[in-house]
């Protein structure tokens, strides 16, 4: 079982990668960027410490300020930053704050973007937050101390706080960010926040799989290439979520999947639960429904106090519903969430607030008389006799405006109107038509507004004069009577983030429960049969005719080396294991018939896409940028996606330079899917017993105008050059047909003399036998670990493999 609540939702901890060298330089992400409302802190340790001097260690604190969330991260990091920018990305900067010692000193005061910064660092938040203010703070500010004085004084009283405080107690980096943080948004925000109100969390970075912002850009995770918020993304066809929070929450899971086994099970045994359970399914819905758009976690910086009220009153009513809708559920998860759903301080806090606010209270208007007589009648009567009286006297005054508005129009047979403005009181309104010569004398403070004269008398302003005092007197108590109903429920305000977090969890796992197929298990091996592409499958053009395509890797099958022409579907394979992977990784189920997964700790990616013009770098500059980062952070635990590698240079060195990342990632033993038009790899790489040949199969039709049929098929083998489909496809183009015969008659030429080049250099032979011993021997551990047969069964199987080994080391003897 995993270690807490928070580990279903973000995961827990698991021990640090290696140290990092390499990070591409990055186009402005466009990973669906949500509107940024956090203020983050970043500062960066040069300590004397061994790690600080290998990698870094980076404190980052980032404030939500539309809801007071804060969390506080400390990463171990290389200096391209890799992990520091994808962690500020999951929390949308709209501005980041710097020491001001990581400045030059010229700028110390103000940060031009035209100035030399002094840090790497900041020369990397620059580039990759255009258009993000980068601010100095006094390096003063920056105090470990300090930190934990902000955090015992601002963090909510709950059940995690001493946890909060013992696991930061020993992050200096991130203890600094925040007290930092914290100064800059009193002094320089002007926001002070009420004792115990805030929800700081840490958040241990290494319980979940890094994704590269790039690669989160190019597998259009939660955004695509052309919009940041799209439905075709994966973000888009997995949000059927009811809250901003859960919502919010499925953002950061796709960004950030967990790794640890036991969450993801028990996220796993959640949805399917709701998915067989109709009426648990229902229920919840129904239950979502009544919270539709409410965002839980906004509770504190509401527009008003009175709103505030009613927002918590509308949460805490509809919560007993969704703790109704998961009694008697299996799945420990829902049973988890049911229990913070059933706290009694939120039975409590229901009673205190329904006892003092009025039951048909209308949702409070900003402004106007609405939103006046919302304030002046929030609090039920009899509560307090002074307010009872206040409040009488008010509703006589405005009746008595009223009755002068009648006597008026009677006296002077106009349709006069009464209107309202929080400056002017009320006041008389007339439309033009109305009218027919001039107003009758005694009308004063005549204005135009479009249609209508607007007016007073002297009558009606003593009124108003009176009828304010009157409203002063009145909103003096009620407000009196809601701050101290507002101070009881800030005191509880813990058990209400609490209940957000379930709620939002619950409406993610409901929203997977909605979209999901099939559930996948995890193991070491990468498996997926008949997998589709989920964002693919969701375009209402592709539904049809999307070929579902196997997937398997293991350890003795790493390196996926896929060919196939042009437009023949590699790229769509490539990201198509990628986003199942996370899709699977974030605890949701797959479009599959079978799906296992390994659990990933990073998905580091090269997809060709259109190059950066923005940074106008080159695609060969790019690609080696890119292919660098994967290098340096690519584990045996890693997933890694290559599309097109070498396209940036000549064929010649392109397969040169392929091969030697190709070698180099599968010294690593990560798991390589490596889409090329280089057929030269599948020989030069096939010493390596981990390399699987693969292509998607196309059908030569002998037809005049053109004879090449994608299948979009997945299948064993290498790309027969012989096929020349570039060829078969240049004639698509309407080249002129005596151009094409010479470039087939070279291209023929060229093929046979490299065929020949070949057999006389490389006994493929060897190759094969070391392929089909691999083979057996991952057989030989997965039905160690995995099977299920009987004893009787079980030996037959061993002997079936025994024999087509045996049969294959026969076929290929050496002469
Ligand atoms: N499994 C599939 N089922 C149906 N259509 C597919 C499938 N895979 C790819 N396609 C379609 O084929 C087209 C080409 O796919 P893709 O870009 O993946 O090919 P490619 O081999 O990477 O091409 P290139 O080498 O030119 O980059 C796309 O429009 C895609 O929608």
């Amino acid at each position: 079982m995993a270690e807490s609540y928070n580990d279903y939702q973000l995961g827990p901890s698991r021990p640090t990668a290696r140290p990092y060298t390499g990070r591409p330089p990055t186009a402005v992400s466009t990973v669906g960027r949500r509107d940024a409302s956090f203020v983050v802190a970043v500062i960066e340790g040069r300590g004397k410490s061994f790690l600080a001097r290998v990698g870094r260690e980076v404190g980052i604190a980032a404030l939500d300020r539309d809801t007071g969330k804060t969390v506080l991260i400390q990463v171990a990091d290389c200096q391209t930053y890799v992990k520091t920018i994808h962690h500020i990305h999951l929390h949308s900067p709209s501005i980041i704050l710097v020491p001001d010692t990581f400045l030059p000193a010229a700028t110390h005061s103000k940060w031009h973007r035209n100035g030399q910064p002094s840090s790497i660092l900041v020369e990397c938040l620059q580039e990759e937050f255009s258009g993000v203010p980068i601010e100095p703070v006094s390096r003063k500010y920056w105090s470990e101390t300090a930190g934990l004085d902000f955090i015992n004084q601002l963090c909510i009283d709950d059940e995690d706080r001493p946890a909060l405080v013992v696991s930061v107690s020993n992050k200096y980096y991130a203890l600094s960010a925040i007290a930092a943080l914290f100064k800059h948004v009193e002094t320089k925000l002007n926001t002070i926040f009420a004792a115990r109100s805030l929800r700081i969390t840490y958040r241990p970075v290494e319980g979940t799989m890094l994704i590269d912002t790039e690669s989160a850009k190019n597998l259009e995770l939660v955004g695509n290439m052309t919009r940041k918020k799209s439905k075709h993304s994966l973000f888009g066809i997995l949000d059927y979520t009811f809250t901003p929070m859960a919502s919010r929450l499925l953002r950061v899971n796709i960004l950030a999947p967990i790794t640890a086994q036991p969450s993801l099970d028990a996220r796993l045994d959640a949805v399917e639960e709701l998915m067989q359970n109709e009426d648990v399914y229902s229920a919840v819905k129904d239950g979502l429904r009544a919270l539709n758009k409410v965002d839980m976690d906004k509770l504190i910086p509401a527009s008003s106090r009175v709103a505030q009220m009613l927002n918590v009153r509308n949460i805490v009513r509809s919560l007993p519903a969704l703790q109704f809708a998961l009694q008697g559920c299996r799945s420990h998860l829902l049973q988890i969430i049911s229990a913070m759903l059933s706290d009694e301080r939120i039975a409590e806090l229901e009673e205190r607030v329904s006892d003092s606010l009025n039951d048909d209270l209308a949702t409070a208007k900003k402004t106007g008389l609405a939103a006046v007589n919302v304030r002046v009648y929030a609090v039920k009567a009899s509560i307090n006799r002074l307010l009872d009286v206040a409040r009488e006297t008010y509703r006589e005054n405005v009746g008595d405006i009223y009755e002068l508005c009648r006597e008026l129009s009677n006296e002077h047979a106009l349709p006069l109107q009464l209107c309202y403005s929080d400056a002017a009181g009320h006041f008389f309104t007339l439309k033009k038509a109305d009218l027919e010569g001039e107003l009758p004398r005694g009308f004063i403070n005549v204005t135009s507004k479009s249609d209508k004269w607007c007016f007073s008398t002297v009558e009606l302003r003593k009124k108003n004069a009176r009828t304010k005092d009157a409203l002063d007197e009145t909103l003096i108590l009620s407000d009196k009577i809601i701050q101290d109903l507002l101070d009881t429920v800030v005191h509880d305000i813990g058990v209400l983030y609490k209940a957000s977090e379930a709620v939002a969890l619950l409406d993610m796992l409901w929203s997977f429960a909605h979209a999901s197929i099939l559930r996948p298990e995890f193991t070491g091996t990468l498996a997926i049969k008949a997998g589709r592409h989920p964002i693919l499958e969701n375009v209402q053009s592709s539904a049809g005719t999307l070929v579902p395509n196997d997937v398997y890797c293991c350890d003795s099958s790493s390196f996926q080396l896929i060919q196939g022409p042009n437009m023949s579907g590699k790229s769509t394979y490539l990201r198509q294991v990628g986003l199942l992977t996370v899709m699977a990784m974030c605890g949701c189920f797959v479009p599959a018939e079978y799906a296992s997964f390994r659990l990933h700790d990073a998905l580091l990616t090269r997809l060709s896409n259109d190059d950066d013009m923005e940074r106008s770098l080159s695609t060969f500059a790019n690609e080696m940028s890119s292919s660098a980062m994967i290098l340096s952070l690519a584990t045996s635990r890693s997933l890694v996606l290559i599309d097109e590698l070498g396209r940036g240079t000549s064929p010649r060195e392109g397969v040169g330079i392929s091969h030697a990342i190709a070698e180099e990632l599968i010294r690593t033993k990560t798991f390589v899917f490596f889409a090329t038009h280089y057929n030269e790899l599948s020989t030069t790489l096939s010493r390596y017993p981990p390399v699987v040949n693969l292509r998607l199969s196309v059908q030569n039709i002998r037809n005049s105008s053109f004879n090449i049929v994608f299948k979009y098929k997945i299948i064993d083998g290498a790309l027969e050059e012989i096929d020349h489909y570039g060829l078969k496809l240049a004639k698509l183009a309407d080249l002129p047909p005596q151009l094409l015969t010479v470039a087939e008659k070279i291209s023929c030429t060229l093929s046979e003399l490299q065929v020949k080049r070949d057999q006389e250099s490389f006994s493929g032979k060897t190759a094969l036998r070391r392929k089909a011993l691999l083979k057996f021997r991952t057989q030989l551990s997965q039905a160690l670990d995995h099977s299920t047969l009987s004893e009787e069964a079980f030996l037959t199987y061993l002997e079936k493999i025994q024999h087509n080994l045996v049969e294959l080391l026969d076929e290929n003897l050496d002469e």
